[in-house]
């Protein structure tokens, strides 16, 4: 589902989470491990205080993984816990379950220290829209044993899931709204697919895609496109790709808003390989 974001309806959706937030211990914040920083939330670092936190790098599948490993450092050095998954499989599901337990620890140790021994911690997931976070859901939900409504103690109406003793994850995942202000970040959002097609120029979105896999992966340019040129114009670029691609008008010029949503399938469905967009601080990518 994509979303138009207003400043009320942004406003609206902060009060909500801070309600939900109040309910849990544990705020897992999904990323999409393509761009781990244009998918954050400029807020959650604010919202999410006092929390036991976990950083899930989603749809792996599609990142490079060399470049995830240094995702990965990356927030172990910071001391926050980090894991890649995909959740559109189920070989991450136990490693998951793990870095959830573990995380949450420390809150089922204060319930314990406190006296209350039967309380489990409670978990909410939390990320920006078409991160992923109900295939997550589903995926960790998937084998749990019951979805309990209304569990005493348990906010009315809320729905829990008991992912294993002592675990109980709310159903409800949080939809944070994406970044608009950083113009790069928007672009690369808008190129994986979280922000609406129709709030920017698709010939802008193609044109930082292409120069971001100019910079990332010219040899990919080259075996799928035929662009032997990094430095080559964007509209000679999206010209090749037509061409390629077959993306072709009556007379047999090149058809350039379906050559455009040609390299925006390819990218999206992996099919120009595993990219990521956004490298760690001080990577040679960064500031390109
Ligand atoms: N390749 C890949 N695709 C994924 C993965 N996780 C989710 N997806 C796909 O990403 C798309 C969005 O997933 P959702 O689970 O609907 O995302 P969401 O965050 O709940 O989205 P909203 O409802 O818009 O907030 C779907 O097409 C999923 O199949 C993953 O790990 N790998």
């Amino acid at each position: 589902m994509l979303i138009q974001w207003f400043p009320g309806h942004m406003a609206k959706t902060k009060r909500l989470i801070i309600e939900h937030l109040k309910m849990v211990d544990v705020a897992v914040e999904l990323l999409d491990a393509r761009i781990p920083v244009s998918s954050a939330n400029p807020m959650v670092e604010q919202l999410i205080q006092g929390k036991n936190h976990l950083v899930i790098l989603n749809k792996a599948d599609l990142a490079d993984p060399e470049v995830t490993e240094q995702w990965v450092s990356f927030y172990k050095g910071k001391g926050i816990r980090v894991i890649p998954v995909s959740s559109t499989s189920n070989k991450d599901r136990k490693k998951l379950l793990a870095a959830i337990k573990e995380t949450a620890a420390p809150a089922l140790e204060k319930w314990k220290r406190r006296g209350i021994r039967n309380r489990s911690a409670r978990i909410m997931i939390l990320g920006i829209p078409n991160v992923g976070k109900s295939t997550l859901i589903n995926r960790l939900a998937g084998t749990a044993a019951t979805r309990t409504a209304n569990t005493p103690g348990h906010t009315r109406g809320k729905q829990w899931v008991r992912l294993a003793q002592g675990l109980d994850l709310l159903d409800t995942p949080g939809v944070l709204w994406p970044k608009f202000d950083d113009q790069v970040a928007a672009l690369r959002l808008a190129a994986t697919g979280a922000i609406a097609g129709d709030v920017f120029d698709s010939f802008e979105v193609v044109s930082a895609l292409l120069k971001d896999l100019s910079v990332r992966s010219p040899e990919v340019l080259k075996e799928k496109y035929g662009i032997d040129d990094p430095e080559e114009d964007t509209l000679l670029m999206i010209e090749k790709v037509g061409r390629r691609r077959g993306s072709l008008l009556q007379g047999g010029a090149v058809d350039t808003a379906r050559a455009q949503q040609a390299v925006l399938s390819d990218f999206r469905s992996g099919k120009l390989g595993r990219i990521t967009l956004d490298g760690v601080p001080g990577d040679y990518y960064e500031n390109q």
